[in-house]
């Protein structure tokens, strides 16, 4: 396992939980892939394509160090993956710890996080690496709703949509039935718990859990909702990305990535 640009973890204030984030970025983004019937593409993970002029986990990780209450951020890469130590300037560390499935990424990181200082009663943020579109200001609200909870809490999107159950036969996909969607909710990241607790409900819920809240919600814990935005979306398949540098483009991105040193093709670093 190595680590990139390990910073001195900042020492505890007596009595203080602190914050970190954990990025899960060791996925290799399969349903992202257009790829034509009988190729064999080994295309870049999708967390790593280009959107609006760099990759698109630095979009992600700008908006995290844009949070100044985060003490340190981890990402989480696959065994050998040496893609972010071309940003060895940036505020956060490049651990090799991805697993198998998030879940097990995820465990293997609060490993490292606490290998490296932080205690089982600080809180951890997990954000997802192509989550790229996250806003610092919904970072913020949910570590304000989270940290006087007993439990913690994740961003969330109330369903927009009307919901259906289905199921493939001979006649195509069809509708089994409709949900009551009024207590639906699509469920986004950071999802924010402490480290101790979330290390033992992902042990006990095992590696096939799909998110954080899930393993707490298996102790019989009831994590806090905090209402955030449908433009929070996780870049998942082909469509995404246009998306995904659509919302950039209309926010006017890029000014925050000018700090990793990184800039679109034939940019010169006299402008911004
Ligand atoms: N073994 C894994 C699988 C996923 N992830 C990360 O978890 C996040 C959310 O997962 P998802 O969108 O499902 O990513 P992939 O697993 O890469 O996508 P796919 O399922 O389409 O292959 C991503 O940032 C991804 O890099 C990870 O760190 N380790
Ligand atoms: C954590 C997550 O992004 C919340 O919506 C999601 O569960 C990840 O799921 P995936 O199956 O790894 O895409």
């Amino acid at each position: 396992m190595t680590d990139l640009a390990l910073p001195s973890m900042p020492a505890p204030v007596s009595g203080t939980a602190r914050l970190w984030a954990v990025v899960p970025c060791a996925g290799v983004g399969a349903r992202a892939v257009r790829a034509a019937p009988g190729t064999a593409s080994t295309p870049l993970p999708k967390q790593y394509q280009t959107v609006a002029g760099h990759p698109l986990v630095l979009h992600t990780l700008a908006a995290l160090g844009a949070v100044t209450r985060l003490a340190g951020t981890l990402v989480a890469v696959a065994s050998g993956d040496r893609f972010l130590h071309a940003y060895p300037q940036v505020g956060f560390f490049v651990v090799d710890c991805g697993g198998p499935t998030r879940a097990e990424t995820v465990r293997a990181s609060l490993d490292a996080l606490v290998a490296r200082g932080a205690q089982p009663t600080d809180w951890v943020l997990v954000h997802d690496a192509a989550r790229c579109l996250v806003q610092p200001e919904h970072i913020d609200a949910l570590i304000d709703a989270c940290l006087p909870d007993a439990v913690g809490g994740l961003l969330a999107h109330k369903l927009a949509d009307t919901l259906k159950t289905a199921s493939d036969g001979p006649g195509g996909v069809r509708v089994l039935s409709t949900l009551d969607r009024s207590d639906k909710w699509l469920a986004q990241t950071p999802q924010m718990f402490r480290i101790g607790p979330l290390m033992s409900a992902l042990d006990r819920i095992g590696p096939a859990a799909t998110d954080e809240a899930s393993a707490m919600e298996a102790m019989g814990l009831r994590p806090r909702l905090v209402p955030a935005s449908a433009q929070n979306f996780k870049v998942t398949y082909p469509d995404d990305f246009g998306l995904a540098e659509a919302v950039l483009a209309q926010r006017g991105h890029g000014g925050t990535l000018e700090r990793f040193g990184h800039r679109p093709p034939g940019v010169s670093s006299s402008t911004s």
